[in-house]
């Protein structure tokens, strides 16, 4: 390997060491974060309890991605707005609510799609025990 590509692998790992500490700092400060966490792990218990098909899988997961990554933009976004512009500003009210916003939109579809897949899965398990 010559020393360009050698540099570019190095960085391209150390960019993901970067990478790997914003999401443990994450995991280790953002309450919220924990929350969506905890509640995407019970989530994959019970998908694993009402053994979802390959396609429920693949949408559960895609909507668990989705309201981690905005909750992670939302922090990021947070962060950079106390960083520049410490003092009380409707933009950087207006800036954060929408930043917000994106969390609450993305937890909406979230507990939607959660109904849509669990809830008939749920209830069929309920009526075989009642029979
Ligand atoms: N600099 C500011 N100027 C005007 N309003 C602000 C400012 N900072 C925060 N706010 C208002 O306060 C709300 C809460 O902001 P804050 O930074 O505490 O985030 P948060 O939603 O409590 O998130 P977290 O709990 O992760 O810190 C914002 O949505 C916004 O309406």
């Amino acid at each position: 390997m010559n020393s360009g590509s050698h540099d570019k692998s190095k960085k391209r790992s150390i960019g993901f060491i970067y990478a790997w500490n914003g999401l443990a700092n994450m995991i280790k400060s953002e309450r919220n974060f924990q929350i969506h966490i905890f509640s995407a792990v019970i989530v994959i218990v019970i998908g694993f309890i009402v053994r979802l098909s390959t396609l429920e899988w693949s949408i559960v997961l895609l909507v668990i991605g989705f309201v981690l990554v905005t909750e992670m933009v939302n922090t990021a976004i947070e962060k950079i707005i106390d960083y520049l512009k410490p003092d009380i500003h409707p933009d950087a009210k207006m800036i954060k609510d929408v930043a917000a916003g994106a969390v609450l939109v993305s937890a909406i579809i979230a507990a939607i799609v959660g109904f849509l897949i669990f809830l008939p899965k749920l209830i069929s398990i309920m009526r075989l025990f009642s029979l």
